[in-house]
């Protein structure tokens, strides 16, 4: 890590930066007036305000609960307009606009299908329309100059039974934009074991997939996640710390699972501000993504949900910039961790390294040294 401060790295200068975002939910990105928008449109009656300006803060204000449980409840209102395939093309476009004007060049953004399947709607068709939205959503990107390319995850939700039925999905339609698979939702209670033939469906079909774990349950979840799941990624993964200790001399110490996490270069899917808001952080200073960074974790940068923590990628580069110093080299090592994680053909990622992001990097330095 460069230790130098970079007086340069304003908001504008890291929204310029080429960015790469692993950890998205599509039902936690949508606009505040979209939400009231499609509330009138689809006749749903139970959000807690019609105002687009209170609405947004609603949501930031109910996500800020301290447990994720409570954080989880918001969504009802995010799924609540997400019934019907008009809503789901708007919102899977709108958050492809949205990523590409921060400044985001690859996507995988998640949801689980069978939360909006409560309209009639089948699995199928719901994936169908999210396809066919973030299509949408890549062509406004390409024509307004800030192209984007967007996968999805098929999430499955870890109270409900259904994750060998979303697996077998998210095989069928590898080809059709759906990058991979994960399982969400209250973690305590819903150890990932629960899911080991989903997961051994997977690993038989050479599918990818990551697995949310270690954010409000500790190292065991981890364990479970990468030892008998088999996950390649750890979505949060940021109570691997709880298997690090720093002695008096500063000095860390890695335990067992955390050296072997970070010898296998597992990604760690951070979401800061997220883990501020559920309680898996006190604050973005203490978050432990500033010692997993300096022990050279495969550290990324996310989201989790924008619309709840009112953050974009930018804001939380932003953030950490602030709490730690990080420069436009840090924000490359970032990057290209991420693009190194994602779920997407070698080859491919390796193009977006060498033509998108170092290039973009490059031009942005050369700009701050010349002034
Ligand atoms: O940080 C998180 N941890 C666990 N589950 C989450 C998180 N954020 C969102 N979801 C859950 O994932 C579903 C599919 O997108 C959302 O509906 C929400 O219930
Ligand atoms: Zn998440």
């Amino acid at each position: 890590m460069s230790t130098s401060p970079n007086p340069t790295l304003d908001l504008e200068t890291i929204r310029r930066a080429p960015k790469v975002l692993l950890h998205d939910h599509l039902d936690g990105g949508l606009r505040p007036r979209t939400v009231v928008e499609l509330a009138e449109a689809t006749g749903y009656s139970a959000l807690p305000t019609t105002d687009v300006d209170d609405l947004g803060r609603w949501f930031r204000q109910a996500a800020d609960s301290g447990s994720l449980e409570s954080y989880l409840e918001t969504f009802a209102h995010t799924c609540g307009v997400m019934q019907t395939e008009d809503a789901l093309v708007r919102v899977a476009a709108e958050c492809a606009e949205d990523l590409a004007a921060d400044g985001v060049v690859y996507a995988e953004v998640r949801y689980a299908p069978e939360l909006f399947a409560d309209g009639g709607l089948s699995l199928e068709r719901v994936i169908e329309a999210v396809q066919a939205g973030f299509a949408e959503g890549e062509r406004r990107a390409a024509a307004a100059g800030t192209p984007i390319r967007v996968g999805t995850l098929l999430c499955a939700m870890r109270q409900h039974a259904r994750a060998q039925e979303i697996a077998e999905l998210a095989v069928r339609y590898r080809d059709g934009g759906v990058a991979g698979f994960d399982i969400a939702g209250p973690e305590a209670g819903y150890p990932p074991t629960r899911n080991l033939d989903a997961f051994e469906y997977l690993r038989t079909n050479n599918a990818h997939f990551t697995i949310h774990a270690g954010e409000a349950f500790g190292l065991a979840s981890i364990w479970e996640a990468i030892q008998h799941c088999g996950a390649e990624r750890l979505g949060h993964g940021v109570r691997i710390i709880d298997d690090i200790k720093v002695g008096a001399d500063g000095e860390a110490q890695l335990g067992r699972l955390a050296g072997y996490v970070r010898d296998r270069r597992i990604p760690l899917e951070l979401c800061p501000s997220s883990n501020v808001q559920t309680g898996a952080a006190p604050s973005i200073a203490e978050h432990p993504i500033g010692l997993l960074t300096k022990l050279r974790f495969r550290v990324t940068v996310n989201t989790d949900n924008r619309l709840m923590s009112g953050c974009t990628v930018s804001s939380e580069f932003a953030a950490l910039t602030e709490a730690f110093g990080y420069d436009l080299a840090d924000m490359q090592w970032f990057t290209i961790n991420a693009m190194k994680s994602a779920f997407l053909d070698f080859d491919r990622r390796l193009d977006l390294i060498n033509t998108v992001i170092k290039p973009g990097y490059a031009k942005l330095a050369s700009e701050a040294s010349t002034g």
